[in-house]
């Protein structure tokens, strides 16, 4: 990955947001690179950040939120500085486009959704007339909706909730973007869409040369579809790495909880190495490893200082103490222990 082009760099990126006359720090200093092609699958529970962190690539940061200190670099512009919608509109939807998880929000009830695609593909792929109309008919194709002309003049109301997320993709795909955010794209869809929809992705990734984020609190939705994963908590990374070095070789605690949850562990009917307590208060300063009061392998260091990001593979890491040369070896539980092994073997062999 290191040896291709970055195409946006998050950098030391701090955001808070005001609350009833306090301060919730809900991105605590968070540096990440994106890489041109990619599919980066950033993972975490509710509350960690996820939707905060892309919002502000975007600039939908709500209007009590602000960042207190960083960089986040696209092209020539640090995204930080932008301060008028106007300066948004540059890039939004036109670079970097978001597909969320209630297609609903983002279509227009009263247009039909030939012409919400074509208004883009006017828009942002300068064709008109016949032109833009058969380029609406191929994207409509390229999501896999048939029929194409009998379904360009259907309202958002007459399709499915799978068929409006093609839909709402087709949209974004339309603006010719660069980076593709899903959020959570196919939580509010039954387990066989949700497979196709993120089969839909990859392809599409692939034809049009997209960069993709994609957010979600399932580890075992990105598996397959993801390049990299950044494992967030409590609004910082604290892991990152190639989807295989994550999935069999995590390093922090919490992303072993995190693979815990998966039902491939689950299945083998051992107790699994289950999450206990709650995520921090984002109100009050914290200090050291966010995980360590739930984290059963915590150091006494954990609860001290934060730890910085220890090197695990050119492309793997992990900031956890345990990674310290100095730190005592941990007895994995046998269940995740095995999973590791399976999974070394299998991509060896891949
Ligand atoms: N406008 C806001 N005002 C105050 N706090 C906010 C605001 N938006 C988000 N937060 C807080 O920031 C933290 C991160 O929220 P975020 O929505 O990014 O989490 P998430 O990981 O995306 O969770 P989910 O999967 O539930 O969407 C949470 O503590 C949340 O309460």
């Amino acid at each position: 990955m290191q040896s291709k082009s970055r195409i946006l760099s998050i950098q030391n990126l701090i955001i808070q947001f005001k609350l009833r006359g306090q301060v919730l720090t809900a991105i605590r200093d968070i540096s990440l690179d994106l890489y041109k092609g990619e599919s980066l699958a950033i993972v975490g529970e509710s509350g960690s950040g996820k939707s905060v962190l892309v919002k502000s690539i975007i600039g939908l940061l709500e209007k009590n939120g602000s960042v207190a200190q960083g960089r986040i670099l696209y092209k020539e512009d640090d995204l930080t500085k932008f301060e008028t919608e106007k300066d948004w509109l540059k890039i939004r939807g036109k670079e970097i486009a978001m597909v969320t998880q209630d297609p609903m929000t983002s279509l227009n009830p009263l247009k039909t959704i030939g012409k919400q695609i074509e208004e883009c593909v006017v828009l942002h792929q300068k064709l008109k007339g016949k032109e833009a109309y058969q380029r609406t008919l191929q994207l409509l194709k390229d999501v896999g909706i048939h029929d194409v002309e009998k379904r360009y003049k259907q309202y958002p109301h007459e399709f499915s909730g799978g068929m409006r997320q093609r839909i709402v993709i087709a949209i974004a795909i339309a603006c010719n973007p660069k980076i593709l955010i899903c959020d959570e794209p196919t939580t509010a869809l039954d387990v066989t869409i949700q497979a196709q929809i993120l089969q839909l992705l990859k392809n599409l990734q692939q034809k049009y040369g997209l960069t993709t984020i994609y957010i979600t609190h399932d580890l075992g939705v990105v598996a397959k579809v993801a390049d990299r994963i950044a494992v967030m908590y409590a609004g910082d990374i604290i892991e990152v790495g190639q989807t295989h070095e994550v999935f069999f070789n995590g390093k922090h605690p919490y992303t072993w909880a995190l693979l815990s949850s998966l039902p491939q562990l689950g299945a083998k009917g051992e107790e699994l190495y289950s999450i206990k307590g709650t995520p921090p208060n984002l109100f009050k300063e914290i200090k050291g490893d966010a995980f360590a009061p739930r984290n059963p392998y915590a150091l006494k260091i954990d609860f001290e200082e934060r730890p910085p990001f220890f090197k695990v593979s050119e492309t793997h890491f992990a900031k956890t103490w345990l990674l310290h040369p100095n730190a005592p070896k941990v007895e994995l539980p046998q269940n995740l222990q095995a999973f590791f092994e399976e999974g070394r073997r299998f991509a060896h062999e891949y």
